[in-house]
């Protein structure tokens, strides 16, 4: 790894984050030096190091490996002349922005992702009353539910949603003060006021917004005075009935740490979740996001059936799902293949492999035994008949196919049986897949239903 490849490689993440990212979070990256594996960075602020390695700490690993396949590990750090105190190391964006309203202009702290828009917002059963109630406050019309707080677990679009919301009260209401910036952000502006001596100047910027939008409430959660300030500019809001949107990875109840009276204040509007994606809603994101990479890499083409796979395969978050397509299309582009399942496999078997669910002998024997309706005790037990023999030897099958348990150990799990009876049973089942069409239905309707 040479600064010379880190040059190379910055043009090529300025495509695949975006130029707005690329210059929030990827510009004031430095590249120090490699050694013993690991690519040392210098980072501006802890602030910005963080974010990176949550957020892009993936794809740059996986650029700088392409070139320098040694590296294994990446680390950003603060050089020690800029390490100051916890208020004063912050994101420059947040020092810009903070000069910015003490000049009197313009009043959207954080930055807005230009991604994040209704149009790019998938709607599925799971998210559709979030995004409903999203779309009704982004009107920007008289203040019906106040606050709306958004909640679910990580990776789910609360952030996309509060940004798209932003987006849209920017252009229809572009009179309107709206203020987006993530409780972090409250916290070290409220830090920093009272550092600087600038409290009353702090409450009046907080106080003159139209919209206020606190992203990750859960932030404050245990922060004694940045709470209480917090409850301070909600009431002051809430009393001019200004509208706020909230959003937190629980429902306000169940923050811990987090005074009663904000909790209620929270709970006292539309409280809506975000449910975890199903099947249809992740197939669906992907086939917008892959519209999304056309742009950075025309002509790459997506085999039937991959997508398909990913949906079932990666049921976590979505930026899970979004970042295991975005390596697959830098990959692919990169050994100039096309994505088809054999490349998905060979690139994202990390992934894929943290996110199989493990399937256990029970399991198996248990779905076996109900598809064929009889007793688990005689599947396992030694009863020779038929109707228990075949789908006995199913189940060993099944076991051998999808665990990874030995054959004498399979065989301890049914009744103590030998592993050459076990071998036996395999054989017969992988004969009678291709003779016999029941049974060919059979495995393939248990497979679904272990694999759901
Ligand atoms: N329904 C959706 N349609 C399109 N993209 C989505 C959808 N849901 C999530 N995403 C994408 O998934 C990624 C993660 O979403 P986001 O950052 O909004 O999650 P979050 O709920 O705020 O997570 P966290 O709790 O980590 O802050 C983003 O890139 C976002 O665009």
């Amino acid at each position: 790894m040479t600064n010379e490849m880190w040059g190379q490689l910055r043009q090529r993440l300025q495509k695949t984050v975006g130029q707005n990212n690329f210059k929030a979070w990827i510009e004031p990256i430095e590249f120090r030096s490699a050694d013993d594996g690991i690519a040392v960075f210098h980072v501006p602020t802890n602030f910005l190091g963080n974010y990176v390695n949550q957020n892009y700490a993936d794809i740059i690993l996986h650029e700088v490996r392409a070139r320098s396949p040694e590296v294994r590990r990446l680390k950003f750090v603060v050089p020690a002349r800029t390490v100051e105190t916890e208020a004063a190391n912050t994101d420059t964006v947040i020092h810009r922005a903070a000069r910015q309203v003490q000049n009197g202009s313009a009043l959207t702290t954080a930055p807005l992702d230009t991604r994040f828009t209704f149009d790019s917002f998938v709607v599925g059963k799971p998210n559709e009353l979030a995004h409903a109630a999203a779309k009704r406050v982004a009107e920007g019309g008289p203040v019906t539910f106040n606050p709306l707080f958004l909640y679910g677990g990580v990776g789910l679009g609360k952030t996309h949603l509060m940004h798209a919301i932003a987006h849209e009260l920017r252009l229809r209401r572009p009179e309107l003060n709206v203020l987006y910036l993530s409780a972090e952000q409250f916290m070290y502006r409220f830090v920093q006021a009272l550092r600087d001596r600038k409290m009353m100047d702090f409450k009046e910027i907080f106080r003159s917004v139209d919209v206020l939008m606190v992203d990750d409430v859960q932030f404050i959660a245990g922060k004694g005075s940045t709470q209480e300030e917090f409850f301070h500019t909600f009431n002051a809001l809430v009393d001019q009935n200004k509208q706020i949107i909230i959003s937190g990875d629980r429902a306000p109840g169940e923050i811990k740490d987090m005074e009663e009276r904000v909790k209620s204040r929270l709970q006292c509007g539309l409280v809506v979740d975000l449910h975890p994606t199903d099947y249809e809603l992740r197939l669906g994101i992907l086939q917008s996001k892959v519209e999304q990479q056309r742009v950075n890499y025309p002509g790459l083409e997506v085999e039937n059936g991959v997508l398909e796979f990913l949906a079932h395969r990666i049921s976590t978050n979505v930026r899970v799902l979004e970042g295991a397509l975005t390596r697959l299309f830098a990959f692919a582009s990169l050994v100039g293949r096309e994505i088809n399942m054999e490349l998905t496999q060979d690139c994202l078997s990390d992934v894929l492999r943290a996110s199989e669910r493990k399937i256990t002998v029970e399991e198996i024997q248990r779905k076996v035994s109900d598809h064929y309706n009889i007793r688990l005790s005689d599947m396992i037990g030694p009863k020779r008949l038929r109707s228990y023999a075949r789908p006995r030897q199913v189940a060993m099958y099944l076991c051998k196919k999808m665990t990874s348990r030995s054959l004498p150990e399979i065989g301890r799990r049914f009744g103590g049986r030998d592993h050459t009876t076990v071998m036996h049973g395999v054989k017969r089942i992988e004969e009678l897949k291709v003779q016999d069409g029941q049974i060919a239905e059979d495995l393939e309707l248990l497979r679904r239903a272990l694999e759901e």
